[in-house]
């Protein structure tokens, strides 16, 4: 694996406006790649799969290749903090030592998925994202942690884990601008909106739905922010082969600025490789202007008492 010489540590913040960003990207046309990964209980060999499938998706041609959300680790509680690694150590830091390699090995955005990180004594779901220098350009950490109870179904606490992240996460790459969320994030439709109203073309959601809230949900989460939006939506799971016990959905995709998907795939164990083209954003937000639609000054509840008071007073 390659020097990591600063790659863990963040840059300083050089954001674009929203408005200079709705300014399309250089490559309007730009190939994405989602690897869907079968997570195994052998923390090495899950590092090198990764790293294959990264060479497979950028000698595809990928300009941004996205991983699942905990790629590195099995999703199981009793994994997490063994495979977790302090990303500031770069002696201790393997999974970040490779994806600083690949991405510039092979001079790529890399949306690192997520993985264990120890920070200050704390456990974090954490996603990096690598630019094609190899250095690291983003971190985010899960907010919305996955607390579920499912009486007869499924019951899981993330928070009896994991502190939850405090801060949205955008990043200005080469690619397109990126804003990132983790798996559960996907259910909030304000980060999203949030990551719209910055600018963002695409939003990655490395993500580990289940069987259970999989099949209802997964797809029509992502269609409804992407259609919300007018952006593309990725998202990136581990297969369902996976170890740890918990059985994961899968189905690893990418869905236009009108909502469409564009390339999907099952629950195995994949690389999917697809187009983007930004282009599709300009169009639709021209043919549908939702944001000039918007009724910013209506989407509240009138207090009628307040109301009559004020009228009366008039
Ligand atoms: N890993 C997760 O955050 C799972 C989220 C999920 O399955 C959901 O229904 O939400």
């Amino acid at each position: 694996m390659g020097e990591m010489g600063s790659a863990s540590k963040l840059p300083e913040h050089t954001m674009l406006s929203a408005s200079e960003r709705l300014e399309l990207p250089k490559s309007v046309k730009i190939k994405i790649a989602l690897c869907q990964l079968s997570v195994r209980s052998e923390k090495n060999q899950n590092l090198v799969r990764a790293r294959n499938m990264i060479k497979i998706a950028a000698e595809s041609g990928a300009r941004i290749v996205v991983l699942p959300e905990m790629w590195n680790c099995p999703y199981s509680k009793d994994f997490f903090a063994k495979f977790a690694e302090d990303f500031d150590n770069e002696d201790s830091s393997p999974t970040i030592s490779l994806l600083s390699e690949a991405a510039s090995c092979h001079g790529i955005t890399i949306i690192g998925g997520s993985l264990p990180e120890w920070s200050n004594g704390r456990l974090y779901n954490t996603s990096c994202v690598f630019g094609p220098d190899g250095k690291l350009s983003a971190k985010h950490r899960k907010i919305h942690l996955f607390d579920v109870d499912i009486p007869g179904d499924i019951t899981f606490k993330e928070s009896d884990i994991f502190t939850g992240g405090d801060k949205p996460t955008i990043v200005d790459t080469d690619a397109g601008c990126v804003g990132v969320g983790i798996c559960h994030d996907i259910r909030f439709p304000e980060l999203a909106m949030l990551y719209a109203a910055k600018g963002a073309h695409i939003i990655c959601y490395p993500g580990a739905f289940n069987i259970s809230t999989g099949e209802l949900l997964w797809e029509l989460m992502q269609r409804s922010r992407a259609a919300d939006n007018q952006l593309f939506v990725a998202t990136c799971s581990p297969s369902r082969d996976s170890c740890g016990g918990y059985a994961i959905w899968g189905h690893s995709t990418l869905v236009g600025p009108s909502g469409e998907i564009i390339a999907t795939t099952g629950h195995e164990e994949n690389v999917i490789v697809a187009e983007i083209d930004y282009s599709k954003i300009k169009l639709q937000r021209k043919s549908i202007p939702l944001d000039k639609q918007k009724r910013g000054d209506i989407y509240q509840f009138v207090d009628e008492c307040e109301e009559e008071k004020h009228q009366n007073s008039e």
